[in-house]
């Protein structure tokens, strides 16, 4: 029997996606039409003996994480359950909390996944990448290649290339380490626990003689992987498939991009197609059924419209992501966008971003989720606007972060408006 733990922080994190997370956790906002966190309840449901899904946070539980929690479990046949941490305890604190839950009914493995990535989920060949390379004892990280100067912004990976073996770990490094990265997704027999119990104790004991409080933080990364390397006990299973990191709302188009793709293979019924009476499409564009559409707006690609969105005649959107409830007027135009929900855009109006999609002239490039600002300048990067806000007809809004219940009344060019 198979569980699967899926770790999704706490309103602290997700701070790169803001203004979008101040309306919704970070792992419900939707990437190609459903929440983020779907599309890891999918695939681990699709494991045939996969019991129960643990969702670790420190989000106080609210109506909107419990509906979907609910809604998934009942979709996907799985049992799925939030266990909120009483603070931020890291990504192995939460799991060593929680180790009862995890254990209970005796699982001979389980998954632990972040939240905040989107993958093609190789689950079944960790499965099987495990019980070739391993015994009860033996963990495995799902890899990836990325290029020199981006791995620094992950955990790299130095490995034994005949046995797979994990020889070295490093997290976020200051200079080149490997080009192989920990993609956030591993698999655990339950001897992980005897690892990650020593290095609690050693917190409380430090903790007694200085005469601090502090949470059982634990992180999996610097604690726990950097003393198994080397030890015949961690191994990396490295996928060439799609993986990237959803941390800022740029990102989140970019990862729409990846899903909707796969749509082809998993959920073409996800993907709209031209059809009489319906709006003309091109490429991969995900349409919620509720919206309403002229026959005359252009969409795509990489577009996802969702719930009760207007969209009128002689609209053009691409490589955007259009929330629930907005209006996009007549002839307006929206490019690498994201449009917060019931947002308006008046008509003729432009609002447009600029990508920061990975070099596609470099196989192992990955997005760049950098900070807002370079230089104590606003790094151009896609437009996004919160929630409830009125663009006019007839303005231009570049590059900019428009803050939620804003009603502008001209034209911005690379401002936050706040
Ligand atoms: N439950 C819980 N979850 C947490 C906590 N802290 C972080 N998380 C969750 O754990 C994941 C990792 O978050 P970060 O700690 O922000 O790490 P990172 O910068 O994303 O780097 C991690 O992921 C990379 C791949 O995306 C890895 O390359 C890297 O080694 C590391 O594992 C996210 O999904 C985040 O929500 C915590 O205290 N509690």
């Amino acid at each position: 029997m198979l569980k699967a733990v899926i770790l999704i922080g706490g309103p602290q994190k997700g701070t790169r996606f803001r203004p979008l997370s101040f309306e919704v956790p970070k792992p419900l906002f939707p990437v190609a039409g459903v929440p983020m966190l779907q599309h890891h309840i999918e695939a681990c449901s699709k494991l045939p003996n996969m019991k129960e899904i643990l969702v670790i946070g420190f989000y106080q539980p609210n109506e909107e994480l419990n509906r979907f929690l609910s809604c998934a479990q009942q979709d996907f046949k799985v049992s799925i359950r939030y266990l909120q941490e009483y603070a931020a305890l890291g990504t192995g604190g939460g799991i060593y909390h929680f180790r009862d839950q995890i254990l209970s009914g005796g699982p001979e493995a389980f998954f632990v996944m972040n939240a905040d990535v989107c993958s093609e989920f190789p689950l079944p060949e960790m499965l099987d990448f495990q019980k070739e390379h391993g015994d009860a004892y033996s963990f495995v990280i799902l890899g990836t290649t990325a290029n020199r100067k981006q791995s620094l912004n992950y955990g790299c990976i130095v490995e034994n290339e005949q046995t797979d073996e994990v020889l070295h770990y490093v997290e976020k490094p200051s200079t080149f380490v490997s080009d192989i990265i920990n993609c956030g997704i591993y698999l655990f027999t339950p001897g992980v626990f005897q690892h990650i119990g020593p290095n609690l104790c050693l917190i409380i004991l430090e903790e007694q003689s200085n005469g601090w409080h502090r949470a059982e933080v634990i992180r999996l990364e610097q604690d726990i992987f950097t003393a198994l390397a080397g030890q015949g006990k961690l191994y990396v299973y490295k996928t060439a498939r799609f993986w990237s990191q959803i941390k800022s709302a740029g990102s989140a188009i970019y990862a729409s991009r990846l899903y909707l793709n796969q749509y082809h293979k998993t959920h073409p019924e996800r993907l709209a197609t031209n059809r009489e009476g319906g709006p003309k499409t091109i490429g991969n564009v995900y349409i919620h059924p509720t919206s309403n559409i002229d026959p005359t707006a252009v969409i795509g690609p990489n577009v996802s419209i969702g719930t009760g969105v207007t969209i009128g005649a002689g609209v053009r959107v691409r490589e955007s992501i259009i929330l629930h409830g907005a209006t996009l007027q007549d002839h307006s135009c929206v490019l690498n966008s994201i449009v917060g929900w019931d947002s308006t855009i008046g008509k003729w109006a432009r609002v447009e971003g600029t990508p920061s999609d990975p070099n596609p002239n470099d196989p192992y490039s990955k997005i760049d989720s950098e900070t807002l600002f370079r230089d104590g300048k606003l790094t151009p990067s896609i437009t996004i606007l919160g929630c409830n806000v009125n663009i006019p007809s007839e303005v231009i809004i570049l590059n900019s972060i428009v803050l939620p219940h804003k009603d502008l009344n001209r034209s911005f060019k690379n401002q936050i408006i706040l």
